[in-house]
């Protein structure tokens, strides 16, 4: 669990999720783990059965947007890109006067988010990440024109229930979701590839998947309370004319490296397209 993360068991306020599938679930998971009272929080999804799994942990759970807000101190988008316009003219003249919008979408400006919302209302744009589900996710926040130091502040003390926060210029927001918002699919990615080599060479499938695993979080741990840049630890994993050598000439020769910065650059472009 990431350090100082507060208990949100104290909370005295209402948050609403408005679409809590792969990503809104995994901060409100992330939030009930961290204490949230689960009567704090209301739900919506389109389908029946994601709105019985919330009301099976004692979430309340609807299929009205509009009726969801009404009194939430909190209203957290976690619908699709294209659905988030839609979602804001359902709820605008349901939203209370000291609600803060908080968007979880991809490329959704805070331009088309404030028009949509309404004049003055507060509006955060977060890039988060999955690994929220855990505790350790990766927020990145800007707040909008009408949201005020505080109220961002109040967004942040609650993400930090679940991982890390950073508050950065919008412009950078894309690219957050090329590194972070996507990053954790590149790890899956290289997690698999990892215990499928592993596996053709000899190595049971459940050991492989393990070896992959426990090296990721090692790694990420180090990476994390360490210093050392990535290049130096990986230095210290490769000895001269040793197997590690070995292994990263051949990523080397696959252009590896280069491919994944390109993947971000990738991600980045495309979220900024999904944003219109
Ligand atoms: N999946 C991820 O790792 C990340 C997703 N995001 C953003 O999170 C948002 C949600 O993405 P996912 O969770 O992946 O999608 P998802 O499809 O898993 O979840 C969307 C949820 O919205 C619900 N929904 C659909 N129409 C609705 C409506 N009219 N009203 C209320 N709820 C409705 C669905 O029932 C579903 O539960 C997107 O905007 C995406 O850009 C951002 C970063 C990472
Ligand atoms: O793939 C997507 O569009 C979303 C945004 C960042 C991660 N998943």
């Amino acid at each position: 669990m990431t350090t100082d993360a507060p208990d949100l068991s104290d909370f005295t306020g209402t948050v609403t999720f408005l679409g809590a599938g792969a990503m809104g679930g995994a901060v409100l998971d992330g939030f009930l783990a961290a204490g949230l009272p689960p009567e704090r929080v209301r739900v919506t999804a389109a389908r029946e059965r994601t709105r019985a799994r919330w009301e099976e942990r004692g979430v309340s759970a609807g299929a009205d947007n509009a009726e969801a807000v009404r009194g939430a101190d909190v209203v957290v988008l976690g619908v699709k890109p294209h659905l988030v316009a839609d979602v804001l003219d359902e709820v605008r003249d349901a939203l209370g006067d000291d609600a803060i919008v908080v968007s979880l979408a991809a490329g959704i400006t805070l331009e088309t988010l404030e028009g949509r919302a309404g004049a003055g209302v507060p509006v955060v744009r977060v890039m988060p990440n999955t690994p929220a589900l855990v505790g350790e996710g990766m927020f990145v926040l800007t707040g909008g024109h009408d949201c005020s130091e505080e109220q961002l502040g109040r967004v942040v003390d609650l993400l930090r229930s679940c991982g890390e926060t950073e508050v950065v210029p919008e412009k950078w927001q894309d690219a957050a979701s090329g590194v972070s918002g996507s990053g954790p699919a590149y790890v899956f990615y290289v997690a698999d590839a990892l215990a499928e080599g592993g596996v053709f060479e000899g190595l049971p499938r459940d050991l492989a998947v393990r070896l992959a695993a426990q090296t990721l979080l090692g790694a990420g741990r180090m990476l994390v309370e360490s210093d050392t840049p990535a290049a130096t630890l990986r230095e210290q994993v490769t000895s001269p004319g040793g197997s590690t050598a070995a292994a990263l000439r051949v990523l080397d020769e696959g252009a590896v490296r280069h491919r994944f910065s390109a993947a971000v650059s990738a991600a980045t472009r495309r979220a900024g397209e999904m944003g219109g």
